[in-house]
């Protein structure tokens, strides 16, 4: 069994990304910038937006973070997003996931810039993607697809199983993938018999929240396990939702959590900031 070992191609990644970020700088007189908005006081939310920060502050990359308290107004929100659109020093906009309940996400999602949309979450950047036209494609899928490249992993005309079928994950994970020439199954909870579709895969993603959802009896000999998941123990261990220990001999490839899928969604999203910043004019 292989590692995918996220940790580390990130970081290799994000030195990518600090060397371009220097260069647009001298080249071009121009410095990336990012705005993140966290609403809510949700305390996972507040790490991966501190991570985000983190990185694009070593990275060279300008970087702003707009905590908003639980009570912020839609209105309010549409009105900082559109502040932002305008923001010359802004070439990417993100808005945290998920927003309280009284906030409806598409409609927040609409308004920001689709050329600013760094996590690729606009009906605009999903219809390219699905167009395979050049788009900002969603972080976390995107890092996987890097990760497939990074160990030569071929995906024409293998069989995908993805579980899960977020606007986050599991959607846009599928649409690359088709884009990529492989053959792709989506499920979702209320898949009948999940075991009978991950016994057809030669790759398994998962990306569904739930504790050992992936045990090793699901899985063919020599199968490729990519683990989206993140759960929180009550022991405060952050494990996948797979059972890693179970499948680890029984697959070719797999990702750890944590060290997996997670950073290379920050790495990528660093990846599509340095790219909005080159759209600039374009914006003009
Ligand atoms: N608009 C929006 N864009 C996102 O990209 C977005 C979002 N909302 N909402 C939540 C999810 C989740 N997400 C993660 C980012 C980094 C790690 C990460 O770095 N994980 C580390 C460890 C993290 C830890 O220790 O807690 C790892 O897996 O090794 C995980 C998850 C981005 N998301």
């Amino acid at each position: 069994m292989t590692l995918l070992d996220g940790k580390s191609l990130s970081n290799k990644i994000k030195e990518e990304v600090r060397v371009e970020v220097e260069q647009l700088k001298q080249e071009k007189g121009v410095t990336p910038g990012l705005a993140v908005v966290l609403v809510g006081d949700d305390a996972a939310s507040a790490t991966y937006v501190n991570s985000k920060h983190k990185a694009c502050e070593k990275a060279g990359i300008y970087s702003e973070v707009h905590k908003k308290d639980s009570s912020t107004t839609q209105e309010e929100l549409l009105k900082l997003i559109e502040k932002m659109n305008n923001d010359p020093k802004l070439d990417g906009i993100l808005v945290q996931l998920p927003v309280p309940e009284h906030i409806d996400t598409t409609t927040v999602l609409e308004a920001i810039n689709p050329l600013k949309d760094v996590d690729g979450f606009h009906p605009y950047n999903v219809g390219r993607m699905v167009s395979n036209l050049d788009a900002f494609l969603p972080a976390t899928p995107f890092g996987v697809m890097r990760m497939f490249q990074e160990y030569n992993i071929d995906l024409i005309g293998k069989n995908v199983c993805i579980i899960g079928s977020s606007d986050i994950v599991g959607k846009p994970m599928a649409s690359l993938l088709i884009n990529a020439k492989a053959t792709v199954e989506v499920c979702n909870s209320k898949t009948k018999d999940l075991k009978a579709h991950t016994l057809r895969a030669d790759i398994v993603i998962v990306a569904a929240g739930r504790v050992n959802l992936v045990t090793a009896d699901m899985i063919n000999e020599g199968a490729i396990i990519i683990d989206v998941g993140i759960n929180r123990l009550d022991n405060g261990k952050l494990v996948g939702d797979v059972d890693f220990e179970g499948c680890k001999d029984k697959c070719s490839f797999i990702t750890p959590v944590p060290g997996g899928v997670g950073p290379m969604t920050i790495a990528m999203l660093l990846k599509n900031t340095v790219k909005a910043a080159k759209l600039r004019e374009k914006r003009k």
